[in-house]
């Protein structure tokens, strides 16, 4: 399942038990015909960076898709994210209608949620991003506001978690970003100026899915979908469920389980990234099915600055290779993204980049 390509360190210990571990928690009934997708690990201790860059240039160009492991976020810190997150979930509706998704689209979204167009979402949110106030240096931009928090009292020590786990995810696509740039030939440091990962979009999700699905009548977890920034760092409570199609051109379309691995990040490329790299680098159309039991994971989504303007990078263009997308500001793209993906029940003219 996980093809550790780092040759200095030894094979990745959590795998064999995680993997029995994973198919015992699938109750899905045809478990004979279930696909399991091979990723790529990225050894985030692994000195040799070229080494790492080269094995992730292979995983963008082939699926966009990989296993982040000894990224230093500590297991008890995750652990109290998902614990913090599964006492969110099970506090009364009224509780948490009390923290609404706000104009903003920070705070909580209840399951089936009438404004996206692809399928039903058989999940509830609580979405959080960089907190910051009107009177900082963004002053009135929508991609970074304060955040909407629980009632102390009644979740005592929830915010702190939440955003020492946002500061940690951070820092982790941070180091991934170097990767990123040495594997498409740029200096290290290429994706670190103020205008690219400056002030990044930093958006973190807690997801609850509520365990049932029915393609056939288009209820998903989450419906089939690509993400729409430059990288996604999902941490899952080790149920199975999400997905992905590498070639979503090809009928029917073949989907493949993403099992987590304990420890392990399960690190995505999104369209952001795609358009950068002209195309080269895949940002790969996922989705999430239920099976009957409970799921809980946290997506944190990284984007560049808002006024980033995202256009071909200098080293995947040529005469042969003519940009394919037209340069656009990142705040300009992530808004028509989100509109396309929902339908305007709101009103609200306002962004939430996934
Ligand atoms: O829950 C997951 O595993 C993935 C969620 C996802 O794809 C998203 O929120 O964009
Ligand atoms: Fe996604």
């Amino acid at each position: 399942m996980c093809i550790n390509g780092n040759t200095n360190s030894p094979p990745y210990p959590q795998r064999v038990n995680t993997e029995k571990r994973e198919m015992d928690h699938q109750t899905l009934q045809e478990a004979s015909t279930i696909n399991v997708s091979s990723l790529t690990c990225i050894d985030l201790a692994n000195s040799d960076l070229h080494q790492s860059a080269a094995l992730l240039k292979q995983a963008c160009m082939d699926c966009g898709y990989f296993y982040v492991i000894n990224h230093g976020v500590s297991e008890d810190l995750k652990h109290e994210a998902f614990h913090q997150s599964k006492k969110f979930f099970a506090l009364p509706l009224e509780d948490k209608m009390k923290v609404l998704s706000n104009e903003m689209h920070r705070g909580y979204s209840p399951a089936f949620e009438q404004n996206q167009i692809h399928g039903d979402h058989n999940k509830e949110s609580f979405f959080m991003g960089t907190e910051s106030t009107k009177d900082d240096s963004h002053g009135d931009n929508p991609f970074y506001r304060p955040n909407t928090w629980p009632d102390s009292d009644v979740l005592p020590g929830w915010r702190t978690t939440m955003e020492n786990y946002h500061q940690e995810a951070l820092r982790v696509c941070m180091v991934i970003a170097r990767i990123l740039a040495l594997a498409l030939d740029l200096d290290a440091d290429y994706f670190d100026t103020l205008e690219r990962l400056g002030n990044p979009i930093a958006y973190m999700r807690l997801l609850h899915y509520e365990g049932i699905s029915d393609p056939s009548r288009g209820i998903y977890g989450c419906g089939a979908h690509t993400d729409h920034g430059m990288m996604t760092l999902i941490a899952t409570d080790g149920v199975m469920g999400l997905q992905i199609c590498k070639d979503k051109d090809v009928k029917p379309q073949k989907w493949e389980y993403v099992p987590s691995i304990s420890g392990a990040y399960i690190g995505n490329l999104g369209d952001v990234m795609e358009r950068w790299s002209n195309g080269l680098f895949k940002s790969t159309l996922h989705r999430v099915l239920g099976n009957g039991q409970d799921r809980y994971s946290i997506p944190f989504f990284l984007s560049p600055s808002h006024h980033c303007l995202v256009e071909c990078l200098p080293t995947c263009q040529s005469e042969n290779n003519l940009p394919k997308y037209p340069a656009i500001k990142c705040s300009t793209y992530l808004t028509q993204r989100y509109k396309e993906s929902h339908v305007d029940l709101s009103k609200s003219t306002e962004n939430r980049p996934r």
